[in-house]
């Protein structure tokens, strides 16, 4: 995993670098340079020309140590500083003075020729320390380098793309749309969060000498970490050869009504091809066998009720819950006055893991006290429409504060807690905090929740711990659906290609 920071974090680790590690940031920004002459270098062409324009902070002072080692290298350079000299940082300002000693003038932006496919611009105007909108020849500086792309040049932004706000990812305008952005040290917030992440292009990690003082000085719960794949793999042993259908636990779904039987289905489905050993679907007689005629696998529990789910189907349920590893409840569940009871006794007695989704999270919404006197782990999986129910906020006010919004619910209520969207987030109860990287909009379609929550089920029925099992099963079906887009394309991507994808998860992780 990598860790994701705030800049000032970012400061943080770079103040505990030169105090603990003798690492003076004049050799960080060395170092950080030399990565981003090294990247520029490999996008240009073979008669390429680079621009390197660079701001007043020390984003622009790597942009100098760039410049000075692509001069070395016989590149052919032009160098624009923008902004009044006087008011550059100390460090960027040597470093100007470092090229200049060697009779290389630095330029205005006006004087700068067009580029053209080939040719690169480096990006070094602004970094972490952006503080507003830029505007005046900050402004126009960005426009130009926009121009320079549009008519086919690549640009390669040194740690953040300028006019992007590295701690949410949200862009000022005008912002530097970047090929490749090079990420000095650590992962920012606003490279990793949309739309910051799309602007940043693709994100190229460099150590410079900062990331081990970091890793001592950012333990705890609050910094967040980005999920990566081996990361997930290693969440999920092996198979044992001496094991039979029981070492793999037993999942319940409760899910599915009249229309809405594919919901179970889904789950069912997916929670068989994510490992468990066995599942049963709960619901209402009705529609059971149209459940079951999806998947001959699974077992049908049907309840014989009427209606949205109450209190009459709670010693059912409470029955068909016996010896069952994890619950999932909510895909396609028909919803009414007395759901939200039924769900907190289940989830007082049953003696099992229990995932809620979908309309389940809707039914709990009024009385959140529940979640608490759970007897076993409880994890919610909402997309934002449905934090925004829980919470009371507007969805727009969960997207704008997805972090913080996500591990005040989760710590709150003593959950494990699955905010949805582009860069699902896992939160532990104890305000861990994992950022996942696979998915594509394609999953943005009917019943890939339903899968996931199946995938969920199946990770905790086989005795995986949280908040690992959840994380992990939210990587897996991100790369499930990355990996169904590659048959199907982003456009023809449904759930039940997911399914497939799981196999391929499975075939490409040797379990
Ligand atoms: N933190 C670290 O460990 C390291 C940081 N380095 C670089 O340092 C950068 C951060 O440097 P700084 O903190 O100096 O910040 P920046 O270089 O991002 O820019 C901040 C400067 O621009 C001014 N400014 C901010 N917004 C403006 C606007 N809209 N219009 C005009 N001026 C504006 C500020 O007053 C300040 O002078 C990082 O992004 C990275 O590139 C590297 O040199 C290596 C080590
Ligand atoms: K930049």
């Amino acid at each position: 995993m990598q860790w994701v920071l705030t800049a000032a974090q970012m400061r943080e680790a770079e103040q505990a670098a030169e105090s603990q590690h003798g690492m003076p940031s004049a050799l960080l920004m060395e170092n950080a340079g030399r990565a981003l002459a090294e990247v520029a270098r490999s996008l240009a062409g073979p008669q390429g020309r680079f621009h390197v324009v660079c701001g007043p902070g020390n984003n622009g002072g790597d942009g100098l140590v760039a410049a000075r080692f692509l001069l070395e290298g016989g590149a052919r350079l032009s160098v624009a500083v923008v902004g009044e000299r006087g008011k550059m940082t100390a460090e960027a300002q040597r470093n100007l003075k470092a090229l200049e000693s060697a009779a290389f003038t630095a330029q205005s932006l006006e004087a700068l020729p067009e580029l053209g496919p080939g040719d690169v611009v480096v990006d070094a105007l602004f970094g972490t320390g952006l503080s507003r909108a830029p505007a005046g020849p900050f402004a126009e500086a960005i426009q130009r380098m926009q121009r320079w792309r549009g008519a086919g040049a690549r640009v390669v932004a040194a740690d953040v793309p300028s006019g992007l706000q590295s701690d949410t990812g949200e862009p000022f305008s005008p912002c530097v749309e970047a090929d490749v952005t090079v990420s000095f040290g650590l992962f920012k917030r606003g490279q990793i969060l949309e739309p910051g992440a799309s602007l940043c292009g693709e994100v190229r990690r460099v150590d410079i000498g900062l990331s081990l003082a970091a890793a001592r000085s950012l333990t705890g719960p609050g910094v967040p970490r980005l999920v990566e794949e081996a990361d997930a793999r290693g969440a999920l042993p092996p198979r044992r050869a001496d094991s039979h259908k029981g070492t793999y636990g037993h999942v319940l779904g409760v899910a599915g009504s009249r229309g809405k039987s594919g919901a179970a289905a889904l789950l069912a489905r997916a929670a068989l091809r994510s490992g468990a050993g066995l599942v049963s679907v709960a619901t209402r007689a009705e529609v059971l066998e149209g459940v079951m005629a999806h998947a001959p696998e699974i077992m049908g529990i049907p309840l014989e009720a009427s209606g949205p789910l109450g209190l009459a189907d709670l010693e059912p349920l409470l029955a068909a819950a016996e010896g069952k590893d994890a619950l999932v409840i909510g895909p396609g569940i028909p919803r009414g006055p007395e759901t939200g009871q039924l769900i907190g006794e289940l989830l007082t007695r049953v003696d099992a893991d229990v995932v809620l989704d979908a309309d389940a999270l809707n039914a709990v919404a009024s009385d959140l006290s529940v979640l608490r006197r759970a007897k076993r782990q409880v994890v919610l999986t909402p997309h934002p429409g449905e934090m925004a129910r829980l919470t009371g906020l507007s969805t727009k006010e969960v997207q704008a504060r997805r972090l913080e919004v996500a591990r005040d619910f989760a710590m709150a209520h003593g959950v494990t807690l699955v905010l949805k969207g582009t860069r699902t987030l896992t939160v532990s109860a104890d305000g861990e905090l994992f950022i996942n990287p696979t998915g594509n909009p394609g999953m943005a379609t009917g019943g890939t929740g339903d899968v996931l929550s199946g995938i969920c089920g199946a990770f905790l029925a086989q005795g995986f711990p949280v908040p690992d099992a959840i994380w992990a099963a939210v990587y897996t079906h991100g790369l499930a659906g990355d990996l169904a887009a590659r048959r199907s394309g982003k456009v023809g991507l449904i759930a039940g290609d997911l399914l497939q994808g799981l196999c391929d998860v499975w075939t490409r992780w040797d379990r």
